[in-house]
């Protein structure tokens, strides 16, 4: 009945401050949104699949998917090539379906910019502390001292670009934090329906018997 167009939630923090959890947690609790599978030229870390987490990626066949404009936004983050492939974006919000984006705030600048008038919501995911963010860095257990210690390094670029997203949250109980996030996508997804998809249902409803 309502004719809706996709939503696009783009999700960004500081490496180790929750995103991947939260994206996770939020997939779960709705199956209807559809991750994008960014494709990287990093390593997989243990336990992640191809196709799943990521697409892996050497760098040349990277570049190549760039040349040939099947990249929606794409950008080097820790000395690595992130990019999220276009075409299954296009896809799903043809068919009205919602994506989430994990990406870093280039990412955010460049879905915003390409965006053409569809509904996009960003958030910005900050950790309670400093210390804590290099905590959790540690207790994921998959990085070495050194990619840590860039993480770390790098965390204060990206909190900088904090003002540009929609909505911020501090990622201190997970468990409220996800709420939030729920909270959040229902009402953008209020406000998209009331933006693009309900007027034929408004007009079919004004010409029913009473
Ligand atoms: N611009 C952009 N950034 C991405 C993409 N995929 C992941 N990233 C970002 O790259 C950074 C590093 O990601 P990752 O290597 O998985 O490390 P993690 O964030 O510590 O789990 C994070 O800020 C991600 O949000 C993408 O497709 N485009
Ligand atoms: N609110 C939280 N409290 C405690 N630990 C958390 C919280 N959110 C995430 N974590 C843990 O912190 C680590 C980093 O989270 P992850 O989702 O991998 O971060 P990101 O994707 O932002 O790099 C993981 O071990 C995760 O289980």
């Amino acid at each position: 009945m309502i004719d809706r167009t996709g939503l696009m939630v783009i999700l960004s923090s500081p490496s180790g401050a929750g995103k991947s959890t939260l994206a996770r947690r939020l997939m779960e609790w709705d199956a209807g949104l559809r991750f994008s599978v960014s494709a990287t030229t990093r390593a997989p870390r243990p336990g992640e699949v191809d196709g799943v987490d990521y697409h892996f990626t050497s760098r040349a066949g990277f570049e190549q998917m760039v040349a040939d404009g099947q990249m929606l936004e794409h950008a080097e983050v820790f000395g690595n090539l992130y990019g999220s492939p276009r075409g299954p974006v296009e896809q799903a919000m043809l068919a009205g379906r919602d994506t989430l984006f994990d990406v870093d705030w280039q990412g955010g600048q460049q879905i915003r910019a390409s965006a053409l008038g569809r509904h996009v919501v960003s958030i910005f995911v900050l950790p309670p502390s400093l210390p804590e963010l290099e905590r959790r860095l540690r207790g994921r257990g998959q990085d070495s001292d050194a990619v840590i210690a860039g993480r770390m390094e790098k965390s204060r670029s990206e909190i900088s670009h904090w003002a540009e997203y929609d909505y911020v949250l501090v990622n201190d109980d997970l468990d409220e934090t996800e709420a939030r996030m729920r909270a959040i996508l229902t009402a953008e997804r209020l406000r998209r329906d009331r933006q693009s998809g309900l007027g034929g249902f408004v007009r079919a409803l004004m010409a029913e018997e009473a």
